[in-house]
């Protein structure tokens, strides 16, 4: 038992806490459920008690068991843990996702059940083809991607579900017995070539611990994160982990369970607690992550689920802007509009956001191509997560391959995948009657050939004798040269021939640049970059390695064997098959910042201050192939919680389907969106000093002075998001009865957009230099004059700016006393949108009107492209007046409380230009927010007016300002509130 805390260091453990994290972290009571909502710090809670029971209670970090659902997570979470506990203490701890906790006690114990100590892991391009080789063989071929879900999933129901199904199962029908019979050849397959696959490492790992509970006699305690994610299997190991002491620490959110195609279950949750009566529920119920449009947004999205398991969620932040509900005209416009927005944010935050605060999530991978172009156009840097990773990069899996087989001979499909890389003129059909000679054999394919060259083939050989060596020449003689290496090396007196030594010696001896040359002429400098930093992350894990020392071994337990795992290779082996789902690779990743793309399951447990959800339309979200529409809504939730400030979802309007004629046809919006649609706002927020230095409060950084900010603004730069339509579909209105709008501002390049009110075909891609330098030029600024007008409308601001100035002191005072404001008037986009008239004169505002949008710098560019004294056409107007919507009167005529509102709106445009504290908007107003969209802000008056305070009720500015304590009646609940009242707070509904 270590000296007990002082009072110093526990309060340093606590001091980051709230009340009910104090209350998870230090609980006493052996079972211990965390469940609560995104952003609420379950992470968080979950790292510190894992140092509070090291630390305060005693427990040896090696007796402690802390599961994550990805290595990504466990990686973020030994470091965090390592912060705080300090010495490396954090490195005895059994941390990890499942299947690395598995791998370890198995390699340890493993041969106790059995198990050749040798094995290896089958990743899921091995069991992939292992099955499709296997369907390949019956008469009637199954499909193998259902055959390989369906044993899948068999393996993930754990042992118990198992047995009760047995019976079951047996009298069903006669494809079960072929997917029966297909699941018996798998296994038997990865058997013979002593492969186990991911399932089969938590299968055998129940096994193990069942059969061999002592080999975890020593933990004391097991704490799992993402439970919500845990499967069948998973729920047997933790109890099995925990089977001594019975002290288990769940974190979890069912509203994020996402991975039910993983045969996670959240019936895993009841099950606990129906397990472990005694258990202490704790729920986390302060959301410190994001804004409090963004949750209530998020909360309208998830409550349309009836059955979930209600819990309370309280922002902790303001309002903050509104999150956004973007329409385009097509995917690519979307990926255009998604880079326009992520450099109007840049540049409006003078610095203090940079691209690594942005993420797009994706719902499928495959939608990333849109964004890819738009991004790599405009020269943005982005990372993929959860697409297409380091390892799974070509050049890479062949590698990873060659080693594999060098480790494990016998291991038939590796061999098989690099018997023709590089090209040795082999053809699939020779590696087919290779494996099937081996099969019928009984042997692998390695000895197989082995045993050919040293002569003794049969009348059964199938494959000619010089084929088969140079096969042997080409292949099993270099890699047995280095295979023999190894041997010596670990010999007494062997020369050392390390892991580096290893892949160096290979690449040479198959000659793997040239081979890159040859077969990629266009990218083989880049892949062969890839594969020399896959040989500098090798050199990094055997130092790591060897300064982990003993840390990484598990602790002795008196009378069982434990195997001790010298050899590099297979553990660097089995680190790159586990850590799949972790992005390696990009050294650059950390000192450039890079717009990250994500799908959404990849993004679970981030968090990004701009988050972009495109694609939220019918057949992605849900997509169209996706059996549990519930879940396809909590995917949808899981991405909206992950922003902190802003958040833009985006839908394009019409889908190419790849048809090349004929009308494209329309995307119908997400039916999780659709009913709430109203509540968005229709385009990006007017991002001023308000909203910034409200991001900058939620973020902890510093918002660059005013000077800064738009000393660095392009000349010309637009600082509204309206380089879009608001409305793709203008131009079909336009065409019908309405008055003709005014041409649309010149977009920044690509398809699906208007010019000139001239419509470019909308599937037209980026083909010809010119087009793409719209992209990286200044002309791809909105609005972009040449240097010769600019300098004119520079000089005529200049006197103009001088004039405002005295007005602008006298308009104020006026407006304050004459409320004569229209409604909605917000944003200096409104200030060309006042006028009502389909007449585009009448919309641009002369020089001498007074504009708020001046600020007391004297900066000029927001002004720019509706300076009347430009002699250029217009630039930036049309647009504005393209997606020009006014506050319909329908609105006014069926609902009454419109006057009302408008009453209102002149009352409080008072405290917002006083400098008295804002009044706190009544909760009718807030449920008014949620249903209806507000109309479009009609005018600018004071949002960029550093003197003013520019919040308004019903609009997006006065999301950042902070209601002042008090002003809410006691005991009143805003509408919103009362949705995020729990309906029974930590009831489970055990009827799902
Ligand atoms: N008591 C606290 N005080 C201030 N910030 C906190 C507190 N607890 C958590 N946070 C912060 O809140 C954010 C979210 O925390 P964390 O990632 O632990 O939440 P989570 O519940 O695991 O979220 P999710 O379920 O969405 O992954 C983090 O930035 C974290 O630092």
């Amino acid at each position: 038992m270590p000296p007990p805390l002082l009072s110093s260091q526990k309060a340093a453990i606590l001091s980051s806490l709230n009340d009910a994290q104090r209350r998870a972290v230090t609980s006493d009571a052996p079972t211990v459920a965390i469940l609560a909502g995104p952003g609420s710090g379950k992470t968080h809670t979950l790292t510190s008690r894992v140092v509070w029971l090291v630390d305060h209670v005693g427990i040896r970090p090696e007796d402690v068991i802390v599961a994550t659902f990805t290595v990504k997570a466990a990686r973020e979470m030994k470091e965090r843990i390592g912060k705080a506990l300090g010495n490396g203490r954090e490195k005895k701890i059994v941390l990890g996702n499942f299947h690395s906790i598995a791998r370890r006690y198995l390699a340890a114990y493993g041969r106790h059940i059995g198990l050749n100590q040798k094995f290896g892991i089958a990743d899921d391009a091995d069991s992939r083809a292992i099955i499709k080789r296997i369907c390949n063989r019956k008469p009637v071929q199954p499909d193998p991607a259902a055959v390989r879900a369906w044993i899948s999933k068999k393996k993930a129901k754990g042992t118990e579900v198992d047995k009760k199904n047995a019976r079951k199962d047996a009298a069903k029908n006669k494809g079960l017995q072929d997917l029966e019979e297909c699941y018996q050849e798998y296994q038997s397959h990865l058997e013979k070539s002593n492969l186990l696959d991911f399932d089969d490492l938590l299968v055998k790992c129940v096994e193990l611990l069942q059969k061999f509970p002592s080999c975890v006699s020593n933990i004391q305690t097991v704490l799992i994160d993402e439970y919500q994610d845990t499967n069948g299997i998973q729920y047997e190991l933790m109890k099995l982990f925990a089977q001594r002491h019975k002290r288990i620490t769940i974190v979890g959110d069912p509203d994020q369970s996402i991975y039910g195609w993983r045969s996670a279950e959240v019936k895993n949750l009841w099950r606990f607690l129906a397990d472990f009566r005694a258990t202490a529920e704790i729920s986390l119920e302060e959301n410190y992550r994001s804004f409090r449009s963004i949750l209530d947004l998020s909360l309208l999205v998830i409550q349309q689920d009836k059955n979930r398991y209600k819990k309370m969620l309280k922002p902790i932040h303001n309002r903050g802007p509104r999150p956004v509900l973007r329409k385009l005209k097509s995917a690519s416009a979307e990926g255009d509009w998604i880079v326009s927005e992520i450099k109007r944010v840049m540049m409006m935050s003078g610095g203090m956001l940079t691209n690594n605060d942005v993420a797009v999530l994706l719902r499928s991978a495959s939608l990333s191509r849109h964004i890819e172009s738009a991004l790599g156009k405009a020269g943005v840097a982005y990372k993929m997560i959860g697409g297409f990773k380091f390892y799974d990069r070509v050049e890479i899996k062949v590698i990873i391959d060659y080693l594999r087989v060098i480790y494990q001979p016998e291991n038939n499909d590796a061999l098989g995948r690099i018997m023709n890389v590089p090209k040795r003129g082999i053809g699939e059909g020779t590696i087919q009657k290779l494996h099937e000679e081996a099969r019928q054999a009984s042997i692998s394919v390695w000895a197989l050939l082995s045993k050919h060259s040293r002569g003794e083939r049969t009348a059964k050989t199938r494959i000619a004798a010089p084929m088969e060596q140079k096969i042997v020449t080409t292949l099993l003689r270099p890699l047995d040269i280095i295979r023999k290496k190894i041997g010596e090396s670990a010999g007494p007196g062997g020369t050392p021939f390390g892991l580096v030594e290893v892949i160096e010696q290979l690449l040479s001896s198959i000659e793997f640049q040239k081979h890159m040359q040859l077969t990629y002429p266009d990218d083989h400098e880049q892949r062969w970059a890839n594969v020399q930093e896959l040989v500098s992350l090798a050199a990094d894990f055997v130092r790591d390695l060897a300064q982990s020392g003993e840390d990484d071994i598990l602790p002795e337990i008196e009378g069982l064997e434990q195997a001790k795992e010298t050899e590099v290779l297979p553990r660097f082996l089995a680190n790159v098959s586990l850590a799949a789902d972790a992005q390696t690779g990009d050294k650059d990743e950390e000192s450039k910042p890079v717009v990250t793309i994500s799908t959404i399951h990849a993004a679970k447990g981030l968090e990004w201050p701009i988050v972009f959800v495109p694609a939220v339309y019918n057949g992605s979200i849900p997509h169209l192939r996706a059996e549990d529409n519930d879940e396809e809504r909590r995917l949808l939730y899981v991405a909206m919680t992950r922003a902190q400030n802003l958040l833009y979802l985006s839908c394009p309007v019409f889908c190419s389907d790849g048809k090349e004629d004929g009308p494209p046809s329309r995307n119908q919006l997400s039916p999780f969106i659709e009913p709430i649609n109203r509540a968005f706002a229709n385009k990006g927020p007017c991002l001023d000093r308000p909203v910034m230095s409200e991001i900058a409060k939620v973020l902890g950084r510093k918002l660059p002075s005013e000077d800064d900010i738009f000393r660095e603004l392009p000349t010309m730069f637009s600082i509204e998001d309206n380089i879009f339509p608001v409305d793709p579909e203008q131009k079909q209105t336009d065409s019908t009865n309405e008055a003709p709008r005014a041409a649309k501002r010149p977009r920044l390049s690509g398809p699906g957009h208007q010019t000139n009110g001239e419509e470019i075909p909308w599937k037209k891609e980026y083909v010809t230099t010119m087009e793409q330098s719209t992209a990286f030029t200044a002309s791809a600024l909105p609005g972009f004059v040449s240097a010769s007008t600019h300098q004119a409308r520079i000089a005529a601001e200049a006197a103009v700016n001088e004039a405002l100035k005295a007005a602008e002191k006298a308009e104020k005072l006026k407006k304050m006393t004459a409320s004569k404001r229209p409604l909605d008037q917000t944003s200096i986009l409104g200030f060309v949108k006042t006028a009502s008239s389909s007449s585009s004169s009448q919309l641009l505002p002369t020089s001498n009107k007074p504009r708020a949008a001046t600020t007391k710098t004297g900066y000029s560019q927001f002004s720019f492209p509706r300076s009347s004294t430009s002699t250029q056409p217009k630039p930036a107007l049309e647009p504005e007046l393209a997606s020009h919507k006014l506050p319909t009167g329908k609105a006014i005529i069926n609902r009454p409380a419109r006057p009302a509102r408008e009453e209102e709106v002149k009352k409080k445009q008072y405290p917002a230009f006083s400098s008295s504290p804002q009044r706190a908007p009544p909760a009718e107003e807030e449920l008014e927010d949620v249903d209806e969209e507000p109309p479009e802000p009609t005018r600018a008056a004071a949002c960029m007016h550093t003197t003013t305070f520019t919040s308004l009720p019903h609009t997006g500015f006065n999301r950042g300002v902070k209601r002042p304590p008090g002003l809410r009646r006691e005991g009143e609940i805003a509408p919103l509130d009362k949705l995020r009242k729990p309906f029974r707070p930590l009831t489970m509904n055990k009827g799902r």
